[in-house]
């Protein structure tokens, strides 16, 4: 038998109206939402399928607009610090599945990174972001990497090193640092992509794929626990388990 959901085309994962957002207005409320989805997270409660995603990087490299461009649909020209965490939940239907990311905005600031770092664990993606006209920030990617695998199983993750900005860079500039983008993503076994929250290149494309491999990687792991039954089997009965 073989399984194809690698392949799961962007046509068969949907965003529903129904989109939940985690805006944060409030400490408490902020607190109390952070308690829910540990708790979600930890139990499985909810009446669907997580993935946890951690976005890490250097401070103003673009996560927080990153993640607003993707839930939100906006973009903000000013730089405005994430303090320790941040998070938004998008609902996405795969293959005719519930399947939510928790998507975790976490602090680049020095001063920040060891609240952040706190909320590391229990990740299935990871996700490196580097701005492709400050090389620096693509030099520090591995240091966040490691940060990140402190507190996670590195066999049990999956990936991603982002460049963004790229609206900002020209072609002949770019082309230079993507070089070493795809040398490094190669080494540590990371997908590479670059894009820009800006103009929204690519930004839909990317977090269509974490949710695509994600949810891949948890249909694979009921099939790992219940022996060698067919995928059929296995999606109906998550449907019916978390629907
Ligand atoms: N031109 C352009 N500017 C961007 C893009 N993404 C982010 N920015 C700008 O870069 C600055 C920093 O963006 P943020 O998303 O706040 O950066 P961050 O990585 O979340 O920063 P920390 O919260 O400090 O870790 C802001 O002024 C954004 O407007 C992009 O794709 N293109």
């Amino acid at each position: 038998m073989t399984i194809v959901i690698a392949h799961t085309l962007m046509s068969d994962i949907h965003l529903p109206q129904c989109s939940v957002k985690a805006a944060v207005h409030t400490k408490d409320e902020f607190n109390s939402k952070v308690k829910t989805a540990c708790q979600e997270q930890r139990t499985g409660t909810v009446g669907f399928k997580i993935a946890k995603v951690i976005v890490v990087g250097d401070l103003a490299v673009g996560k927080t607009c990153l993640i607003n461009r993707f839930c939100k649909d906006v973009f903000d020209k000013n730089y405005k610090a994430t303090i320790g965490v941040d998070f938004e939940m998008e609902r996405f239907e795969v293959l005719g599945v519930p399947f939510s990311l928790q998507l975790w905005d976490t602090a680049g600031q020095e001063r920040f990174k060891c609240i952040a770092s706190t909320y590391y664990r229990g990740a299935q993606t990871i996700v490196i972001v580097f701005d492709v006209n400050d090389v620096a920030s693509l030099g520090h990617a591995r240091q966040w990497l490691e940060d990140a695998l402190k507190e996670n199983d590195p066999t049990n993750v999956q990936l991603f090193l982002v460049g963004t900005k790229k609206d900002l860079s020209s072609p002949a500039q770019y082309s230079q640092i993507e070089q070493d983008a795809i040398e490094l993503a190669e080494e540590i076994k990371a997908e590479y992509w670059a894009l820009s929250s800006l103009t929204g290149e690519n930004v839909r494309e990317f977090f269509f794929r974490i949710a695509s491999l994600a949810f891949e990687a948890n249909v694979l792991a009921e099939l790992e626990k219940s022996g060698s039954r067919h995928i059929g089997d296995v999606i109906s009965e998550y449907t019916a388990i978390h629907c």
